[in-house]
């Protein structure tokens, strides 16, 4: 595991977008293609803007979210909603989504289809993690009902969640596919998310602290 302070939240957003992107680059100059994986939730939009002004191309790169809530898109809470208006704009317009919802009344109903585009783009050339002050990434949240399945090795590669935490039910990238990644990178910012990530590594058990699961090997970029 890899700490980076940078010295505000916009040298953070711009510093990561440009490591990403570099990363991309790299990927699909290999092997013709690349699949990124990002958060949703209030931190990531400024690193979206940023990357969807990047020259890449992006016709060759899938882009999926770690975790949906299970909402429309029309709701204020949709990751996916986010994704579209930050990220695929301008230059990165020309990416595919992989969906993470689609409409139905739980994820349990359209797992398998929204699983099966994914599992053809395995590994994730990059994955962008976040955390919440509670510890959790993507959706394994502490507490939740499938937590010990999300960290099986033979984890399959999207759950559904639901947890105390969580107001509505959530479909999330497993364990497995996460640590799987050829880079990964963690993104907090502010002090009570900075206490949270080192009351996680005192804990260290991922059970309780389900960030824990994701750390080894990853880079955490933190700005206050
Ligand atoms: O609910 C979620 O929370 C986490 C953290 O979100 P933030 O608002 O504290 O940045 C996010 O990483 C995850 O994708 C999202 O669904």
């Amino acid at each position: 595991m890899k700490f980076v302070e940078y010295s505000s939240r916009e040298a953070l957003m711009t510093g990561l977008a440009s490591h990403i992107a570099q990363e991309l680059t790299a990927e699909i100059a290999e092997t013709g293609s690349a699949a990124l994986a990002v958060p949703g939730g209030s931190t990531p939009g400024p690193i979206f803007d940023a990357l969807s002004q990047v020259d890449l191309p992006w016709e060759k790169v899938s882009v999926l979210l770690g975790d949906e809530r299970w909402v429309p898109e029309t709701s204020e809470r949709s990751n996916t909603a986010l994704l579209r208006r930050r990220l695929l704009q301008n230059k990165a317009a020309r990416a595919t989504l992989l969906p993470l919802y689609a409409p139905a009344d739980r994820p349990e109903d359209r797992l398998n289809e929204l699983s099966q585009a994914i599992e053809n783009v395995l590994p994730l050339s990059v994955c962008v993690m976040g955390m919440g002050a509670d510890m959790h990434t993507v959706s394994i949240f502490p507490e939740a009902d499938l937590l010990a399945e999300a960290f099986a090795a033979d984890a399959p590669v999207l759950l559904p969640m639901r947890a105390p935490g969580a107001p509505e039910p959530r479909i999330t990238l497993t364990a497995r596919v996460l640590a799987g990644s050829k880079h990964r990178h963690i993104l907090i910012t502010g002090a009570e998310k900075r206490a949270a990530l080192e009351r996680a590594i005192l804990i260290n058990d991922p059970m309780k602290a389900p960030i824990c699961a994701v750390l080894s090997g990853a880079t955490i970029h933190w700005a206050d």
